[in-house]
């Protein structure tokens, strides 16, 4: 009999896990926004700021929501470390990829980086938020002046070349931007700073609600 209620309760009680990969440029913040997101969420404090440096590797991190764990992955984002993103594609529920709002320079950088991620298609059909970081800094872009900047860039890119080879990230062969261009059209962008934790609510709700409806669509009718 105990292990009938046993059972029982642990179906009740069983929790979906998701991946969720966290992308983006070095320095754009995805330990920090890591870490804030453990502060924000576990009982146990995320490593605070000022002890966070380059990742070499990946940082992992998991927080409990109702009936949801969520397992994140921030891989590191130097040029020599994105060629290892691939790997952690196929098993990805969800894309948080961060942008340095406030470095203009490497906006560009920024966006063929992204492109790369958009067009492989091990990542279609799964929810990508693209975040704006450092909102706190005073010369950081907005939410609607990051989305034009990208549109810019990508307009930029298919009038110069209109089939681009396919990314160190995305594998081989050649793509027209047809998936790029349907995922931009529906391209959730949210403002946040890691830093100092605003905006990082918003985003883990809205990752939390897009695994649970692609997790019902992908589940087959009775
Ligand atoms: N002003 C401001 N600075 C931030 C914010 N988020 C991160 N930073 C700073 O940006 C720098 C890089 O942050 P990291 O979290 O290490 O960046 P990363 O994306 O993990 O970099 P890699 O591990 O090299 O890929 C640090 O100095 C952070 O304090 C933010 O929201 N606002
Ligand atoms: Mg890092």
């Amino acid at each position: 009999m105990y292990h009938l209620f046993h059972g029982l309760y642990e179906f009740l009680t069983r929790k979906e896990e998701f991946n969720v990969l966290i992308l983006g440029l070095d320095g754009a913040g995805k330990t920090t926004f890591l870490e804030n997101v453990k502060t924000q969420f576990n009982k146990v404090e995320g490593i605070h700021p000022d002890k966070i440096g380059p990742t070499v590797g990946l940082n992992t991190g998991k927080i409990t929501l109702p009936s949801t764990i969520l397992h994140f992955q921030d891989l590191g984002g130097q040029r020599a470390l994105r060629g290892l993103w691939h790997r952690y594609f196929a098993q990805c529920h969800a894309v948080a990829y961060l942008i340095d709002a406030s470095n203009r320079d490497r906006l560009d950088e920024g966006w063929m980086v992204f492109d790369d991620v958009l067009s492989s298609p091990q990542i279609s059909g799964v929810p990508l938020l693209l975040l704006a970081n450092k909102q706190d800094a005073p010369d950081s872009l907005t939410v609607e002046e990051i989305r034009e900047t990208y549109e810019d860039w990508w307009n930029r890119k298919h009038q110069s070349q209109p089939r681009t080879p396919l990314s160190p990230i995305g594998g081989t062969g050649w793509h027209t931007g047809e998936e790029e261009r349907r995922r931009m059209g529906s391209l959730d962008v949210m403002g946040i700073s890691a830093l100092q934790g605003t905006g990082v609510r918003e985003a883990i709700d809205w990752i939390y609600i897009r695994v649970q409806n692609s997790r019902k669509r992908d589940e087959p009718d009775d």
